[in-house]
């Protein structure tokens, strides 16, 4: 099913680390934004990645992605310093990962199947027949009903923008999503049966999922680990236990907070996340 080019499919992530940000900087004029910041995103984890406004959660994102200049460290993904690569190696890559932007960042004027079909039509040779039954295809994985295909994203509920969109960042089957602030507008119902989608699509498709985002729901049932973002780095990653141990004022706020107490379980447990499986969508 996988449309992973076959030169490609085997070089990164052998060690299991499918991304390796290591020393990065980044600034913007004078204002240094991220300074030696080093990351590891794991193959088939979900990554939850948080921290406070304006830390540069989203200048990391697009670091990675290769849409902001750094001017230090190297990060790797699959393998592949993408920022020194060759363009061939960078198609390589990009048909490697899917990207939902925050908001959905549909095109308003195309229908959700013309919408998925773009990055096909950009990176695969493929029919137009071919085209729409895979695109059909991905409208069916993300639990949109098929006669979302030809709505456009003005006749769409939030969630079902949410959706669409991430049937487009799985249009070429990528082998790692990035998504920014995924459950951001949804109502916690809505915002539940899109973690468990997430998880579903890691569970059976072995997706690793670097996932921006603001949502304590999210981070306590959906994510294998987290990284906390603060002071221009990472300041701590790892499973829930080690953030509810970390002592950092921030660290400590956010997941000791008021609204940290609504979410968490109750005597969460020490060692590892809660069965996210078992534990359910609140
Ligand atoms: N292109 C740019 N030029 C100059 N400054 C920028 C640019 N992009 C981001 N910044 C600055 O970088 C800092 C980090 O922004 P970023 O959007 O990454 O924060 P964030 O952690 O994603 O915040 P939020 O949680 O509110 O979305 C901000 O001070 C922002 O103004």
């Amino acid at each position: 099913m996988s449309s992973m080019p076959a030169d490609t499919a085997s070089t990164a992530g052998d060690d299991g680390i499918i991304i390796r940000a290591r020393d990065v900087d980044v600034s913007f004029g004078e204002k240094k934004i991220l300074e030696h910041l080093s990351l590891d995103v794991r193959r088939g984890e979900i990554l939850g990645f948080v921290g406070p406004s304006g830390a540069g959660k989203s200048v990391l994102l697009r670091t990675i992605l290769g849409l902001n200049a750094k001017q230090g460290g190297t990060i790797e993904v699959f393998g592949i310093d993408y920022h020194a690569a060759s363009e061939r190696e960078k198609l390589s890559v990009e048909r490697r990962w899917g990207v939902l932007f925050q908001h959905g960042a549909l095109f308003s004027s195309l229908t959700v199947r013309e919408n998925i079909e773009v990055p096909m039509r950009e990176y695969l040779d493929l029919s137009p027949k071919l085209r729409e039954d895979l695109a059909r295809l991905k409208i069916d994985l993300v639990g949109l009903a098929p006669d979302a295909a030809d709505k456009y994203p003005s006749e769409l509920s939030g969630g079902m923008i949410k959706r669409a969109a991430l049937a487009r960042a799985l249009a070429l089957d990528p082998e790692i999503v990035f998504l920014d602030e995924p459950t951001s507008g949804l109502d916690p119902i809505g915002a539940a049966d899109f973690d468990q989608l997430i998880m579903t699509l890691r569970d059976t498709l072995g997706l690793s999922v670097y996932m921006v985002t603001h949502d304590l729901d999210s981070l306590f049932q959906a994510c294998d680990r987290i990284a906390v973002l603060g002071d221009r780095k990472v300041l701590v990653e790892g499973p829930l236990s080690k953030m509810l141990d970390y002592d950092h004022p921030w660290v400590k706020s956010y997941f000791h907070g008021k609204r940290a107490r609504t979410v968490v379980i109750p005597q969460a447990p020490s060692q590892e996340m809660p069965s996210e499986k078992s534990a359910g969508a609140a």
